[in-house]
């Protein structure tokens, strides 16, 4: 019998973009996959250096993003685990809660290129299969990877970032059709962005 087939698609999400979107689409598309599973980062603790909005606004944000998908999740493993978010630990929460599942990590290939220097990478290759999204013609080369272990593939919306959604905000310019509708009025709601240095804490 054919396992379920999970996609993970593990981010900041501070805010989530449709490029985040496309990717999972794209991703879920091409590897036949019957749900994929947003999880914001709790603590993520290689970004310590730069403020990260709450964890809650941006958990919610991804809900909003992705409750018209019948096929896209939201889950809260990395916001209610205490401590800094790696990706063996979210995988593990997710194997556990789906120990029947086929787990697909979806992921930039910018993130993918320093993934070696993860925790415990070295277990993370018999956890999920990896899919690294690049934008069209980029080609992605890492020694070090196992045979097999990560595919690549091509989306488009790649120029979309959360940095460049982050400053948009913070300058008064637009962010519509960067991000869900949803997500524009969620950030104008709550002031999201303005004056970033004073309304983001870290956490
Ligand atoms: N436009 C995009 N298309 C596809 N994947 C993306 C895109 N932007 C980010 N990603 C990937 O989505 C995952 C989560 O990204 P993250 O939440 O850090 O967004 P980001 O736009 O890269 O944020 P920031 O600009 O703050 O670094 C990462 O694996 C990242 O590589
Ligand atoms: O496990 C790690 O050491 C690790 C180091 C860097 C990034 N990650 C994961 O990669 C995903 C994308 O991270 P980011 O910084 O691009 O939002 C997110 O799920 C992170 O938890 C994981």
């Amino acid at each position: 019998m054919r396992r379920p087939r999970i996609g993970v698609m593990g981010g900041t999400f501070d805010p989530i973009h449709h490029g985040h979107l496309v990717a999972a689409s794209e991703v879920a598309s091409s590897f036949d996959l019957d749900e994929v599973v947003f999880v914001p980062t709790g603590k993520p603790g290689f970004k310590q250096h730069q403020k990260v909005s709450p964890a809650e606004h941006r958990y919610l944000m991804t809900v909003i993003a992705t409750a018209s998908n019948p096929r896209f999740k939201v889950s809260r493993v990395d916001i209610d685990r205490p401590g800094l978010t790696y990706t063996v630990d979210t995988l593990r929460d997710l194997q556990a809660a789906r120990p029947d599942a086929e787990l697909f990590f979806i992921t930039g290939a910018d993130a993918v290129a320093q993934i070696l220097a993860w925790k415990d990478a070295a277990q993370l290759w018999d956890m999920a299969h990896f899919v690294a999204v690049t934008r069209p013609g980029h080609r992605m080369q890492i020694d070090g990877i196992p045979e097999g272990a990560v595919t690549t593939l091509e989306v488009p919306a790649m120029a979309i970032s959360s940095t460049d959604c982050r400053r948009r905000a913070e300058a008064g310019q637009p962010v519509w059709y960067l991000v869900p509708d949803g997500v524009v009025q969620y950030i104008a709601k709550h002031g999201l962005y303005r004056g970033l240095r004073d309304d983001t804490s870290d956490e």
